[in-house]
């Protein structure tokens, strides 16, 4: 299966466990991969036929923009749950990092991989 992917987006968001993460917007970084069959787009070169990455990011962005969870766990999740249900994409690698959130860490975060390819 072919890869479509998207790298260092950028989004700030509530999410923390602590007083002041409730209240003060931090930023995560995300890096997805998501199987996609793009034989149909490549032979039509018709974006209907294609998963239209910037569709994509543009949901995620809003999504994650209006959430506001306490772990990162549910937080990447429940990403996971809308690429794979509102893009029919089968298979999804989400790697989530919360950068600055550990002192003397320069990266913390989680990798998921959900479906099959
Ligand atoms: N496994 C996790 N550990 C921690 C989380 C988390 O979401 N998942 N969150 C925190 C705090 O919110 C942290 O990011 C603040 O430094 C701590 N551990």
């Amino acid at each position: 299966m072919d890869i479509i992917f998207l790298g260092g987006l950028e989004i700030e968001t509530i999410i923390g466990i602590y007083d002041w993460e409730r209240t003060q917007k931090q930023t995560v970084v995300l890096d997805i991969q998501m199987a996609f069959d793009i034989s149909k787009a490549a032979e039509t070169d018709d974006i209907k036929h294609a998963l239209d990455y910037k569709s994509v990011s543009k949901r995620i962005i809003s999504f994650v923009e209006a959430s506001e969870f306490f772990l990162v766990e549910k937080l990447i999740e429940e990403i996971a749950k809308l690429i794979q249900s509102e893009f029919h994409v089968p298979w999804v690698k989400i790697v989530l990092n919360k950068k600055g959130a550990i002192r003397g860490a320069s990266d913390v975060g989680i990798i998921i991989e959900r479906g099959e390819k």
